[in-house]
């Protein structure tokens, strides 16, 4: 029975195959598989997961097992393993999008070293290939080459794709130098309350963007003629509205003051590819940056984006809550060192292992480090977040995971989201004791007796974590469904924390 099936759903995928015009390699590819595995599948000779299945429909874009990936993706945790052994840090989400959209201000191709495979980055990847931008993952690779083409075909943009992230709104900047006149799909991303598109309109009106958002898609207009004639002075620090502001600076042929730039990781790390495309950009890493831009960008040019300092907090914060020994290597520690030191204040102990040394990028410092288990007590003051040089405002999360495993009582505020915080609620049914004192501020009250549960991922990544690394540490089964969140921003982390030896299983409704 078993193989009859088998056959049958091997002979679908082989005609679907056909009828995409894949060969067995190109479907190897998309799957990052071996040809090989394909035949087998092909044959019926291969064991199928509904993941894979699920990929499969993906790629194919067919009906075959369409009830496979429509349907959402939930996690099974069984709690209360220890972790152990060594694991890297993978290159940065907020870098990856700032890097894919720098890309378009390329006529060459631009190649993204070690770029993490995560779901936002498959948006991305899907809006631009749709207005006509060539993007390809290299062989056995996460280096993605993009080229765009002559004139970008925005009336064919993927809107539904385009819908579902953010990041859509940071093609403002480099489109700018493009059109005179287009419009884009409304951002999406993660709900965390209103978060106002004014900072990014009002930096670009500097270089003659004039935008009207109505019936869900941004109208904008562009007077090539107005030019940044004095400092564009940014009200608030925020990392993609700096970003922007540096894809318009860096196609002008002049120079640009930007001040309150936010001096951010994945900021930096924009400037140090845009330096690469011929920009010169003085004061990287600080609030003012002086951009020196250039009349047209024409090279190939390859870039490696550093190491997310979010995911290495999610990595200590998963070592805290299960009392684990783990190494943690690639930890970019100039966007770490606030949130490492509060934990030791804390009383967190772990080792530094060995000499620091700088990410492929050429620029970022990174250390390797091994926690140690052992008790925490809660801090004195409240834990708050700051652009940086603060802790990390998507960092502040994973306090209420590691406040709930300490003794004592923990408030955390969090005065930029309006509901980040009341999410971290939802660790309550874990049985941790997360009190909303107001819509920015929780106070927690630890240590946690943690039992399993099934939770619904709340709709932003951080907190979904948040729960999921709760579920780690609660002994039992916990189901955490409808994960997407998760895998907007981490690549693979159910099958890297498994390696680990969590014990974590990915499955879909039926
Ligand atoms: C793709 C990307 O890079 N995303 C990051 C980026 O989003 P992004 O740059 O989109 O962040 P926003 O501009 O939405 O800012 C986040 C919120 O902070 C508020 N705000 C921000 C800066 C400031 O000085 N004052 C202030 O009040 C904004 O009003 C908003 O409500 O920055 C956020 C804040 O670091 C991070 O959580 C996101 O992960
Ligand atoms: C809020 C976040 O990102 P985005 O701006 O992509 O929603 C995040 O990374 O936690």
């Amino acid at each position: 029975m078993t193989d009859d099936y088998l056959s049958r759903v091997g002979t679908l995928i082989r005609d679907a195959r056909r009828h995409k015009k894949l060969t067995q390699s190109e479907l190897a590819e998309a799957l990052q598989t071996s040809q090989s595995a394909v035949a087998r599948i092909e044959q019926g000779k291969q064991n199928l997961s509904l993941e894979t299945l699920a990929r499969i429909s993906e790629a194919l874009d067919t009906e075959v097992v369409a009830v496979a990936s429509s349907t959402p993706l939930n996690l099974r945790i069984k709690g209360g393993r220890k972790l152990s052994g060594e694991i890297d840090v993978r290159t940065s989400k907020n870098a990856a999008v700032a890097c894919l959209c720098a890309a378009l201000l390329n006529k060459g191709k631009t190649t993204l070293r070690n770029l993490a495979r995560i779901e936002e980055v498959n948006r991305i990847t899907e809006v631009l290939a749709s207005i006509g931008v060539k993007t390809r993952w290299l062989p056995d690779s996460s280096d993605l080459e993009i080229t765009p083409p002559a004139v970008l075909d925005l009336d064919a943009m993927d809107e539904t794709a385009a819908r579902r992230t953010r990041t859509i709104l940071m093609f403002l900047g480099p489109l700018l130098h493009q059109f005179g006149e287009f419009q884009l799909p409304n951002a999406g991303g993660c709900d965390l309350g209103s978060r106002t598109v004014e900072p990014h309109l009002f930096a670009l009106r500097a270089f003659g963007l004039d935008v009207v958002a109505s019936h869900g898609y941004y109208h904008a207009k562009v007077d090539s003629s107005v030019r940044p004639s004095k400092p564009i002075i940014l009200t608030e620090r925020g990392d993609t509205v700096t970003e922007n502001a540096l894809f318009a600076a860096a196609l002008y042929d002049g120079e640009t003051v930007i001040h309150n730039a936010s001096p951010n990781y994945m900021v930096q790390d924009l400037c140090f590819m845009l330096e690469k495309f011929g920009v010169r950009i003085d004061g990287v890493g600080t609030t003012t940056l002086r951009v020196h831009g250039v009349q047209e960008i024409n090279k190939d040019v390859e870039y490696h984006p550093s190491e997310d300092p979010i995911e290495a907090m999610t990595l200590v914060a998963a070592a805290v809550v299960t009392e684990s020994e783990i190494t943690i290597r690639r930890v970019p520690i100039e966007f770490m060192e606030i949130e490492l030191t509060l934990l030791e204040g804390m009383g967190m102990k772990y080792d530094i292992e060995g000499d620091e040394y700088v990410s492929a990028n050429g620029k970022t410092r990174l250390i390797d480090i091994t926690t140690k288990p052992g008790p925490l007590k809660a801090p004195k003051d409240k834990i708050h977040p700051m652009p940086f040089p603060g802790l990390n405002i998507d960092n502040l999360p994973f306090f209420a995971v590691i406040a709930a495993y300490a003794q004592g009582t923990t408030t955390l505020h969090d005065w930029v989201y309006e509901n980040r915080a009341i999410y971290l609620t939802e660790l309550n049914a874990l049985g941790a004791r997360v009190q909303l004192m107001d819509p920015h501020r929780v106070m927690i009250q630890g240590p946690t007796k943690w039992r399993a549960a099934e939770v619904m991922s709340p709709p932003a990544l951080r907190p979904a974590v948040v729960i999921l690394l709760g579920m780690l540490a609660a002994p039992g089964v916990s189901v955490l469904r409808n994960i997407y969140v998760i895998d907007r921003g981490y690549e693979e982390l159910d099958t890297r924390l498994n390696k680990l030896g969590a014990d974590i299983q990915t499955f879909r409704d039926i």
